[in-house]
């Protein structure tokens, strides 16, 4: 439970922003201390109504007063978003950006000026408050603002501190875009089980009952995951025949491909974005 009460303001409220909401409210955050901008009135309506926050279209005067303003919008209109808040920042709020791939060096240029900025990777889960953040500080972070962006973000699930800022876009591939990866494969399997005779709700009851009982376990036991899949697979078994399919299929240089790729798109985003 968060016991200080800084004013947050998002400017974005879109799924990342609604996410991170819905778990403070959940935990207990004061409504009424946090604020999201978004030009869409059905947004703002939507955001107002499941959480009763306060809402704005005008990001400057929503900025005025905040102690933590947090950038939720889409790393394409980030620039111009930034720049039109510039003015409005004399008062050196802590500023978190949630962008996939816009630099420090970015952020802070587009802002005018040397800000107390952190960069922060989190992801959806946030909303059943069992996200994944990764936090990057620049320098001119307090001691003070470090704790407090850590509060903020574990109020929606375990965070990691990085020593690096290129790590960022490690984070990007590895848990920012993982729930996705998780998803597909409950996709593929429901279907699969689907396909195999089950009806349609017992093979996603079985499909995500298994998912959450494979991420306790892991989570939980004091053996490695690689421990944990040889004790299910008994030698000539079902599990055996499984797993060599997938690993006869090369499953593990697929998801090397697959996240290799997601670093490089986030390492690419910044590249183009960065004038
Ligand atoms: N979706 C995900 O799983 C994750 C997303 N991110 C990052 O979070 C950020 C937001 O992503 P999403 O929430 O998925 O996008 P989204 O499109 O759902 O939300 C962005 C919101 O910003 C609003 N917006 C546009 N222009 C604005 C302006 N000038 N002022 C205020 N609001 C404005 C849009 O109307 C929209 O509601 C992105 O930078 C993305 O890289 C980070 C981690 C995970
Ligand atoms: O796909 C994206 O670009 C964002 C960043 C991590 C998850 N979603």
């Amino acid at each position: 439970m968060i016991v200080s009460k800084p004013k947050l303001t998002f400017i974005g409220g879109g799924n990342m922003a609604t996410s991170l909401i819905g778990g403070l409210v959940d935990k207990g955050y004061p409504a009424n201390a946090i604020t999201a901008t978004d030009p869409l009135e059905a947004s703002r309506l939507k955001l107002a109504q499941s959480f009763g926050i306060n809402t704005s279209d005008n990001n400057p005067q929503a900025c005025a007063d905040a102690d933590v303003i947090l950038l939720a919008v889409k790393p394409q209109v980030m620039k111009s978003v930034l720049q039109g808040l510039a003015g409005a920042l004399n008062h050196r709020p802590l500023i978190i950006s949630i962008a996939a791939g816009i630099s420090m060096d970015s952020l802070a240029g587009w802002l005018g000026g040397e800000l107390p900025i952190v960069r922060c990777m989190p992801n959806t889960p946030a909303l059943v408050q069992t996200g994944a953040s990764g936090l990057y500080a620049n320098s001119q972070v307090s001691a003070e603002q470090k704790a407090l962006a850590e509060q903020i973000l574990q109020a929606v699930g375990i965070v990691c501190w990085l020593e690096n800022e290129a790590d960022i876009d490690v984070v990007t591939a590895v848990s920012g875009s993982g729930p996705a990866y998780y998803f597909l494969v409950m996709e593929i399997m429901q279907r699969i089980g689907e396909e195999l005779g089950l009806p349609e709700e017992v093979a996603r009851q079985l499909t995500l009952q298994t998912a959450l009982g494979a991420a306790r376990m892991a989570l939980e036991s004091d053996v490695d995951s690689a421990e944990l899949r040889r004790r299910v697979t008994s030698p000539g078994g079902t599990t055996q025949r499984a797993i060599e399919t997938f690993e006869s299929g090369d499953l593990e240089a697929l998801f090397r491909k697959a996240m290799n790729g997601a670093a490089e798109r986030a390492r690419e985003m910044a590249s183009e974005l960065a004038d």
